[in-house]
């Protein structure tokens, strides 16, 4: 693991790594903060997945999320959102698609397979490197994201009963199987059988899961994505029809922007603290 930059911030430390992903058989980044607490003893972490086009430096940059996560002790961990410069054909092509949009899939279509493997690093591979070399403890982990990132916490809570101790999301993308960005990410990564589609569509998975960790979703009502692509009605019905425990706020006159995400961003620290630190 490589240290590329490292901050001083609320008395902690936000630092950026890079390493040699197992899994995506590439070099990923990834950053940490860690709390002042955690100079004493071990603390909570919580992961954030980031948006289409984010490193893991938008959310450490434009969230302000370390205050409160220095307020309270927890770590916080982002990661890219796909490996990069591999030279896959189409991989630069648009922003919804390859690098900067690896949707928190395993892919099984070629040439992505080798490479895109999201889903394992987010669930395995980045939480064992870093219990490995930060002071964390790792009985007492979160996860939360935005939009993609949203779709991508959702989806891993819900698929991994008993691992988090609560998740939560900024416009998330929670039927991806029904709009365009979903059907291009996942027809491109997992090919045309749709049945194998479903393991990553938070609405699919609310019919199916055994977890009910309670989700906790924002959404900004005058987003640009709204209608289009995150479609939170859907998410709202189908909790409501399998009683899963939902919390959807909505927020008049709020965007997709991280302007939306900082303004909420205390609510969702608190939120993971109150579980975390119970
Ligand atoms: N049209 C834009 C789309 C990119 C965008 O809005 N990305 C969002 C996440 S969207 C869903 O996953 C984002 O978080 N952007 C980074 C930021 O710092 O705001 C484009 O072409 O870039």
């Amino acid at each position: 693991m490589e240290t590329l930059k490292k901050h001083r911030c609320f008395d902690g430390q936000l630092g950026f790594y890079k390493h040699d992903s197992e899994v995506n058989n590439a070099p990923m980044t990834f950053a940490v903060y860690m709390p002042p607490q955690a100079k004493k003893k071990r603390v909570p972490v919580l992961f954030y997945l980031s948006g289409l086009t984010c490193t893991e430096e938008n959310f450490m940059a434009k969230a302000g999320a370390q205050q409160y996560a220095a307020k309270h002790g927890i770590a916080l961990v982002s990661m890219d959102t796909s490996p990069r410069d591999l030279g896959l054909p189409g991989e630069e092509d648009s922003y919804d698609f390859g690098a900067g949009a690896g949707f928190y899939v395993n892919a099984t279509e070629q040439p992505w397979a080798r490479y895109y493997q999201m889903y394992d690093y987010v669930v395995d591979e980045l939480p064992a490197l870093i219990f490995e070399h930060f002071r964390i403890d790792k009985d007492r982990v979160s996860i939360f994201g935005h939009s993609m990132g949203g779709h991508g916490a959702l989806v891993i809570a819900l698929r991994n009963p008993g691992k988090y101790r609560s998740v939560s999301a900024f416009s998330p993308i929670v039927a991806p199987m029904h709009n365009d960005w979903g059907t291009k990410a996942f027809s491109g990564y997992l090919g045309d059988n749709k049945e194998t589609w479903k393991q990553y569509d938070t609405c699919e998975l609310v019919k199916e899961t055994n977890s009910n960790i309670p989700l906790f979703v924002d959404q900004g009502m005058k987003d640009e994505f709204l209608t289009d692509y995150l479609q939170p009605e859907r998410l709202e019905a189908v909790c409501q029809e399998q009683n899963h425990p939902l919390t959807l706020r909505k927020h008049n006159g709020y965007d997709h922007s991280y302007y939306f995400i900082s303004t909420f961003m205390e609510d969702h620290i608190d939120y993971h603290a109150d579980l975390l630190l119970a």
